[in-house]
């Protein structure tokens, strides 16, 4: 085997037991460069785990890990391959911000002058003279990313890189990160919050209970929420009728007496009131969250509560793209009832 110089990060079959706890069973997802790809799962999901054993720093129970073809510890000078940032990285308390990238540097066989580089990189040009401990939690985000860059790497892992960061610097870190990937490198960055990645990513794993539960585009994704159009109706009894006999069966009745009609869109429901002759108020189109998804795609580690699918995913693509998991039976999409503010048609009101 030998590097193939792609970038492209493989885990396949990926397992990692400790004791009784399957921290990771049996992942598989590929990292393309020239995207973003993001991690998402709960915490304690497993994402740490799999980033480590990505690393080199924990050993699979079964399964590999490569990057650019190989497994890491056959990469050579790994860090001029790969920069990472892992969670609750120290720093030594005494260094400056840039003699504690000089020394990092040194190790990795890059010249001093590269620690000035990325200080710039990651706007931190003015704290070259200061203590990290004297640092913001989101200053040392920066360091711990102007660290990980030290080796030009074409690779970036980041574990949870938005905690503790304000908005500013999310943004300012969702900007370097597309323009990184735009470079044609390839970036994985994990977090337990999708709406903290949403406009960062292009591709998404997610994961729970160390299990794959979507791994594709984050488009396909996005298109796989059923819209729901909520109609205002003089008579919801009649109105409600009207839809089952066109053939629109999933209803629900809103808290304020709105019809709800499931996978619908306000086009077609206007065409079928107008044949009908129903009064009809007003119509409001929206779409479940891509947040209420993850939740779905996650369930069990968020609430206690089953998560009943009423939908199912659209088939995977032509050349895959969806994650294996052979034990994955209740796809998401649709709006569980005990998570959203509606009631059955008929509960209770
Ligand atoms: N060294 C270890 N020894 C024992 N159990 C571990 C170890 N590392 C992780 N685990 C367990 O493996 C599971 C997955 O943990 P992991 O840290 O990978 O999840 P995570 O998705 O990164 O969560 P978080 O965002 O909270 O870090 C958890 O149940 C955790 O307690």
């Amino acid at each position: 085997m030998q590097n193939d110089g792609s970038g492209r990060i493989v885990v396949h079959g990926l397992s990692k037991t400790f004791g009784q706890v399957a921290a990771v069973q049996n992942l598989s997802f590929v990292v393309e460069p020239g995207s973003v790809t993001g991690f998402l799962g709960p915490n304690g999901a497993g994402k740490t785990t799999t980033l480590r054993m990505v690393l080199g720093l924990v050993t699979p129970t079964a399964g590999v890990t490569t990057i650019s073809g190989l497994p890491y510890e056959q990469l050579g000078n790994p860090a001029r391959i790969v920069g990472a940032v892992l969670e609750n990285e120290g720093f030594h308390p005494k260094r400056t911000a840039r003699n504690h990238l000089r020394v990092y540097a040194a190790a990795i066989g890059m010249p001093d002058q590269r620690a000035d580089e990325v200080l710039a990189l990651v706007g931190l040009s003015g704290a070259a003279n200061r203590k990290p401990g004297e640092f913001s939690l989101g200053m040392r985000q920066r360091l711990a990313l102007a660290t990980a860059l030290l080796g030009n790497p074409q690779v970036l892992v980041l574990d949870e890189p938005a905690n503790g960061l304000d908005p500013e610097g999310i943004l300012w870190l969702r900007n370097f990160l597309r323009a990184y990937a735009r470079e044609g490198r390839t970036v994985l960055v994990s977090s337990h919050l999708l709406s903290e990645v949403e406009q960062t990513i292009d591709q998404v794993v997610i994961i729970s209970h160390g299990v794959t539960r979507y791994y594709g585009s984050l488009e396909q994704l996005r298109a796989s929420r059923q819209s729901r159009v909520l109609v205002q109706s003089g008579d919801p009894n009649a109105l409600a009728n009207a839809l089952r006999e066109g053939g629109f069966t999933q209803l629900e009745m809103a808290p304020d007496g709105r019809v709800v009609v499931l996978g619908a869109t306000r086009q077609q429901i206007g065409d079928l009131v107008a044949k009908s002759g129903l009064a009809v108020y007003g119509m409001e189109e929206d779409r479940a969250d891509l947040e209420k998804l993850f939740f779905q795609l996650t369930n069990g580690q968020y609430s206690g509560a089953p998560y009943q699918a009423q939908q199912h995913y659209p088939p995977p693509p032509p050349g895959g793209g969806w994650g294996p998991p052979p034990q994955y039976q209740s796809p998401p999409g649709g709006y569980p009832q005990q998570q959203g503010p509606y009631q059955g048609w008929g509960g209770q009101r």
